[in-house]
């Protein structure tokens, strides 16, 4: 259990009460204080009764950092299409201008952060499937367990309203006191038990699909789209969130580990595939794209690793996103590097061409509006990006909504990150769908794609239980 101190918390309110009287706007409180260890997944489970539907949890590839968000004290939403980075973007900065931040040092990831993510495509027809995520929707925690470079931050947020009193300081240390209490107990996470396994679209109507844009991408302009396809999972009883992200944990250590619960439903998934991260003046994104199998030997994987690495029609597949990302990053960036040829990334079920692109962001960089410019990458989308966005919305059988779109975090000094929402699952009580795509290009086989999204279904899978 950790003890903390509670004083300067009742001064930051009592300022934030006046300033909120007199300016009539609610006012962010926010402090933060070193604790010792806490598990996150502990923490993330210590919500289970009381913030159900309001919980995130965010681990990078490094683990780095790893935040975990507990109730919502701000929600951030926008239904207005391709205004709704900037709209998010806007709405953060004049929520942050009039907070009031306790803290003893400046730590990325400590402090007010939002949590949330973009929908992939805000003019695709919606289904009932994505009703609970709007196509921009952000959470500011009450509670924020973050580990940066291995030490522990508890931030606790407040709004105060111009009708709330002193008081409110007692109720959040008492239900501070009570969550701490809950993650210093540590509880087995469940297994879920698959009934029933169906894909959405038949394989040979999929693969048809791929088989008639091939011929488009021979004879038109458009040179890539990357199309998707849904696995709907029947399951005897609730998914057990924990129990997910717990296997995610152990299985998929490369990877961003994410989970985003809104209304009943959580959206998660284990993504190797960074968008952009800010951290001072420096962004850093990731292509990613074209792929093959993991050996069942180190001599297999090695074999295969080469074939990639010279395989024509997954380089092509990569150069197209290497190509948008270097140009987009030096629109946002007075530098921008990057290696000449792509590596290998290996998760435990794939292995993908990698190249990393490091920039020195312009002093008026924002992270919200590098995320605009950057979705979707061809990775994602396609080349050239409009066009491939509505072919996608035209043939694809399958609302995205947040699949294969921006998910991450933002803090009050403007640093943060966002991968790809791949990998991933949408979780409804004992169903869920889960996601894949691949990136289709002149020299694509049907079969072959169809064989890479039946990989690329395995992280969520395994740790469903369904595999
Ligand atoms: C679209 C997905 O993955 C993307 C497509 C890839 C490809 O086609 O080779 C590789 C990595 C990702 O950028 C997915 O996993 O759903
Ligand atoms: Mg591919």
């Amino acid at each position: 259990m950790v003890t903390l101190l509670n004083t300067e918390l009742k001064i930051g309110i009592e300022q934030a009460l006046g300033r909120a009287k007199t300016s009539l706007v609610p006012v962010l409180v926010s402090e933060v204080q070193k604790v010792d260890h806490i598990e996150p997944l502990s923490f993330f489970a210590a919500g289970i009764e009381k913030y159900m539907g309001e919980r995130f949890f965010w681990k990078d590839p490094t683990e780095e950092t790893v935040l975990v968000g507990m109730g919502t004290c701000k929600q951030i939403q926008s239904i207005n299409g391709n205004e709704r980075f900037t709209e998010t973007q806007m709405e953060w900065n004049r929520l942050i201008s009039e907070a009031i931040i306790l803290k003893e040092q400046e730590k990325m990831g400590t402090g007010p952060i939002m949590f949330g993510g973009f929908s992939f495509d805000p003019l695709k027809e919606k289904t009932s499937l994505w009703s609970k995520y709007p196509d921009a929707l952000f959470h500011v925690p009450k509670y924020l367990l973050s580990i940066i470079e291995g030490q522990a931050y508890l931030t606790t947020n407040i709004i105060c309203t111009q009708h709330d009193q002193l008081s409110i300081v007692d109720q959040v240390l008492e239900e501070r006191h009570s969550l701490l209490s809950l993650a210093s107990l540590v509880k087995p996470f469940a297994k879920s038990r698959l009934i029933e396994e169906k894909e959405v679209v038949h394989p040979s109507e999929w693969k048809n699909s791929v088989r008639n844009l091939v011929e488009e991408l021979k004879n038109g302009q458009l040179k890539k789209v990357v199309l998707a396809r849904e696995l709907r999972l029947i399951f005897h009883d609730e998914v057990s969130i924990e129990g997910v992200l717990n296997k995610l944990l152990e299985e998929q250590k490369g990877s961003f580990i994410f989970a985003f619960e809104s209304n009943g439903d959580c959206f998660l998934g284990a993504s190797p595939e960074r968008l952009v991260k800010k951290e001072g003046n420096q962004l850093f994104s990731t292509c990613l794209a074209g792929s093959i199998a993991r050996g069942k030997t180190e001599d297999e994987d090695a074999k295969l690793g080469q074939i990639l690495l010279n395989d024509q029609k997954n380089l092509i597949e990569h150069h197209y996103v290497v190509e948008m990302i270097k140009e987009a990053m030096e629109q946002e960036c007075l530098e921008v590097r990057l290696p000449e040829q792509p590596t290998l990334l290996k998760t435990r079920d794939i292995q993908h061409l990698y190249t990393p692109v490091v920039g020195i962001a312009n002093p008026d960089c924002s992270l919200l509006l590098v995320v605009n410019s950057l979705h979707p990458t061809p990775a994602l989308g396609g080349l050239p990006q409009k066009a491939s966005v509505e072919k996608i919305r035209e043939i694809e059988a399958l609302d995205r909504g947040l699949y294969a779109a921006p998910i991450g975090w933002l803090d009050y000094a403007g640093n943060g990150e966002f991968a790809v929402a791949i990998r991933s699952a949408l979780i409804q009580k004992n169903e869920a769908s889960l996601f894949a795509g691949c990136g289709i290009v002149q020299d694509s086989d049907a079969d072959s794609e169809y064989v890479e999204t039946k990989i690329k279904f395995r992280p969520m899978l395994s740790a469903l239980g369904g595999f």
